[in-house]
């Protein structure tokens, strides 16, 4: 027998959110959390009364799961735990105001501190001693930095020696994980002992564990850490309080606290699901399964009148064929083998103006209506139909840069199908060997760039490659590919690592659809004699890449000519080159995959861009 789901209370401490204490409370319980983490300074620097405080979290719903942090409180001289037990005094007397039960004690940093376990064990029972004559509990949590106390390990040793009823241990993933801890042995503590826990991922860097820590933390499942193994652990090991995020980091400091903690709740769903058998339950429904994606439907360009010209000649010079209108709608579908583009001239955006700009993207699932479901499930947000009654019933959800993601029905005859809305045109081109869609590649806003990684991740089920940075003509760009596990649907996600001045273009990299061919020289001719603006590239990159790869010189020499870009790794090669940009935001590659290559050529970008600014200058497209 299956032991039915249950639904954890999920939490999350205030530093993760930015604004007023009453801002991050509000954002909270908006985004479903059951409780708080009050951080101090929150606290400090809100003009409400802790009575107040605590109404308005009872209010929204929100309990106070923890009060933190104390700082450099243990393994001192007698004369400072004086100092220190007076200080802790006073914050519990503003916790029963608060109606909070658990305070956090973090290791102490500070110089005073001796390196005494002992001593720090019975500092710390004189103050559990002190917390439960007010009914308070206290959890211990090692910081990474701490200075002598540094891993759970030590903390927990402490704990146990300190044998208190009121004295527990804090879990951070982030303190464990950071100095590649191993949360299997959390086993060998007691669940009555594990008071609270706190979650955090990070991307993989090699810092100051501090600054790591307080700038570059991650909601779980937009960075490196495994996070779903770490929970795993720990809810072995017992542990059955509340699921807390815990993240420091400058750009969710800065963000409308409203998406942010809706990301942030996205995370906890993801990661419950990564780590718990049964998934998450939320009001007591469970999630549906991630999609079984069978690859893109289409790309939806957004273009203004002009634009739309400019995007259909590009199209026809790539070998498409305008294949049908839309019934109701002005949208133009273009078809060359698999790949289908829609160009919609209906709404009038600023970015549609001169080139047009990605608009949606539609992926075949086996059940869109479970797929819809699921994204909801996630708090993606829903967009509202548009569709006729006659017309197919197309759902559809906002990624986080706003662009539109279908659920499209795999293996639907053309009637039953978004195919079906379209008017078929006959005719066109013999087509230049194009096979269908191989990738989209979406320039990310930066401070949306975590949030898209994690959105396509948990809505979509999509896995995440490590991060690539590479430096091109205006700056770092850092890039992930986030592809379904059959490898059928590939988003490249990048964007600027930092934006300062007014130097660089407004668009310095942009979208761009990777078309798929089985012979990209082939395919490269084919367009060029349709009038395709491919884009040159220069000879220092052939005689690199001859210096590096050591190239049969037959291909090295098809490469040159038809200014074909190309790389392998263990696994097989790739092989592409672009079309001028129609405006600014959009373009068009073709690829061909040879092997399992799993990239998209990343490291070619730079020469790419570079070659795309060339152009830029010397024709104004
Ligand atoms: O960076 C800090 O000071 C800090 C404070 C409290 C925590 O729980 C933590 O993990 C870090
Ligand atoms: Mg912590």
């Amino acid at each position: 027998m299956s032991t039915p789901p249950v639904e954890r209370a999920r939490s999350i401490a205030t530093v993760c959110l930015s604004g007023s204490l009453e801002d991050k409370l509000t954002a909270a319980s908006a985004a479903g959390f059951d409780g708080v983490e009050i951080f101090e300074n929150d606290l400090i620097a809100s003009a409400a009364t802790p009575e107040r405080i605590r109404a308005q979290c009872a209010d929204l719903g929100l309990a106070i799961d923890l009060y933190q942090p104390f700082r450099d409180f243990e393994a001192v001289p007698r004369d400072v735990l004086r100092a220190n037990l007076r200080r802790a005094e006073h914050k519990f007397d503003l916790m029963a105001r608060l109606g909070a039960d658990l305070a956090l004690v973090c290791s102490s940093v500070s110089p005073e501190a001796v390196d005494d376990d002992d001593l720090a064990a019975e500092q710390l029972h004189d103050l559990a001693e002190l917390a439960a004559g007010r009914g308070i509990r206290i959890c211990y949590e090692a910081l990474a930095w701490g200075r002598f106390v540094d891993t759970y390990e030590r903390a927990w040793r402490i704990v146990r020696r300190a044998d208190h009823p009121a004295l527990g241990v804090c879990l951070d993933s982030f303190h464990i994980l950071s100095r590649g801890g191993d949360p299997t042995t959390i086993r060998t503590i007691p669940a009555e002992k594990l008071f609270f826990l706190q979650l955090a991922d990070a991307p993989r860097m090699n810092m100051d564990l501090l600054q790591w820590s307080r700038h570059h933390r991650l909601f779980p499942g937009q960075g490196e850490f495994d996070l779903a193994g770490f929970l795993g652990a720990v809810l072995a090991a017992g542990y059955a309080g509340p699921l807390s995020l815990e993240v420091f980091n400058d750009v969710f400091r800065q963000a409308d606290p409203g998406p942010a903690a809706v990301d942030a709740m996205r995370s906890l769903l993801a990661l419950e699901e990564a780590a718990v058998p049964a998934g998450p339950v939320v009001g007591g429904r469970s999630l549906p399964e991630p999609p079984e994606l069978a690859g893109p439907a289409f790309v939806e360009l957004g273009a203004d009148a002009g634009a739309g010209e400019r995007l259909g000649s590009t199209l026809a010079a790539l070998g498409f064929r305008p294949a049908g209108r839309h019934r109701s709608k002005p949208v133009r579908l273009w078809e060359q083998g698999d790949a289908r583009i829609l160009v919609n001239t209906g709404p009038d955006r600023p970015e549609h103006r001169g080139g047009g700009a990605l608009a949606a993207i539609g992926v075949h699932s086996a059940d869109p209506r479970a797929a819809t479901r699921r994204a909801e499930g996630l708090l993606a947000p829903v967009l509202p139909r548009s569709a006729r009654p006659d017309e197919a019933d197309l759902s559809s959800v906002a990624a986080p840069d706003g662009t539109a993601l279908f659920f499209c029905r795999t293996g639907a005859d053309r009637d039953a199908s978004w195919l079906g809305d379209f008017d078929p045109e006959p005719g066109g081109t013999a087509g230049a060997g194009v096979t269908g869609i191989d990738h989209v590649a979406m320039t990310q806003p930066f401070d949306h760039f975590d949030e898209a990684i994690l959105f396509y991740r948990s809505v979509l089920g999509l896995d995440p490659e490590p991060p690539v940075e590479f430096a091109a003509p205006f700056g770092l760009v850092r890039s992930r590919l986030v592809l379904d596990p059959g490898g059928t649907v590939r988003l490249a996600l990048d964007s600027a690592v930092l934006r300062r001045g007014s130097w660089a273009p407004a668009v310095p990299n942009p979208q761009h659809v990777a078309l798929s061919t089985d012979d990209v020289f082939a395919t490269a001719r084919a367009v060029r004699e349709l009038g395709a603006p491919v884009v040159a590239i220069p000879d220092n990159y052939y005689d690199d890449l001859d210096a590096r790869l050591e190239l049969d010189p037959e291909l090295a020499a098809r490469l040159r000519e038809c200014s074909v870009l190309y790389d392998r790794d263990a696994r097989g090669e790739y092989l592409h080159f672009s079309v001028a940009v129609p405006g600014s935001r959009v373009f068009f590659e073709v690829v061909q995959r040879v092997g399992g290559y799993r990239g998209r050529g990343e490291h070619n970008t730079p020469v790419r861009m570079a070659a795309h600014r060339r152009r830029r200058l010397a024709t104004g497209s």
